[in-house]
């Protein structure tokens, strides 16, 4: 579950007041809302990147407002994507294991598992930098499951992608869901994937978060 219980947080001249949300554990919910009105805000909130000045932030109950990122259990793929130039994409999925010092056997079985559900197992000993833009997505969203996290935040994530990628990317998501019930949070501004994958739909509209 992801909870925003009274969030308030700044950001040079922005700033969003009294923000609380709850996800319920395992739901897939989406984040909508114009440009600029801070929804990449509210996930950096939640995954620790940004610190929020008042209110608590809560995963599975836990109030996690003050814990450092990497100890919150979240998988985030951000709107950049963010990979690593100089890695391979079996070093991408395997990144967050070897962090937290899982055993290599773990590791070749999870990278294993994980290449196969998102179809990118031919792609592992490649590098990231001549991906396509679905292929670099599949990588990304490897990278952030790859932990088995309790949540999972993701910043516009097929923005970029043409029609078909999208529409193959959506029956991918469907199936992380399906799979992992992991609890999803997903911003974006396609009514469409809305349709396709929420359960639940909250729209940020000057400052004000409501469920749609
Ligand atoms: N570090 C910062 N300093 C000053 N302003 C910031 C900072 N970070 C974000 N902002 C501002 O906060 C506002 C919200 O930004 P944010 O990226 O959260 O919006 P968004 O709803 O995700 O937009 P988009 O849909 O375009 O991605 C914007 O006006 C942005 O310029």
């Amino acid at each position: 579950m992801i909870e925003l219980d009274h969030v308030s947080i700044h950001a040079g001249e922005f700033s969003l007041s009294d923000i609380c949300m709850q996800v319920p554990r395992g739901h897939y919910a989406v984040l909508m809302g114009r440009t600029g009105r801070g929804k990449t805000t509210i996930l950096e909130s939640i995954c620790g990147l940004r610190k929020v000045t008042s209110g608590r932030i809560l995963i599975d109950g836990v109030d996690v407002t003050t814990w450092l990122p990497g100890d919150r259990q979240i998988g985030y793929v951000p709107q950049d994507l963010a990979l690593f130039p100089t890695l391979t994409v079996g070093q991408h999925l395997a990144f967050a294991l070897r962090l937290r010092k899982r055993p290599q056997s773990e590791i070749d079985e999870r990278i294993s598992q994980l290449a196969k559900v998102l179809g990118i197992t031919s792609l592992l000993g490649r590098k990231v930098d001549a991906l396509s833009g679905g292929e670099s997505q599949r990588v990304a969203l490897g990278r952030a499951l790859s932990f088995r996290p309790a949540v999972l935040l993701l910043d516009e994530p097929l923005s970029a992608l043409d029609e078909s990628t999208r529409a193959e990317m959506h029956e991918l998501l469907k199936r992380v869901k399906e799979t992992t019930g992991v609890t999803t949070l997903h911003v974006t501004h396609s009514n469409e994937e809305a349709e396709v994958l929420a359960d639940q739909r909250f729209e940020l509209h000057d400052g004000v978060l409501t469920v749609a």
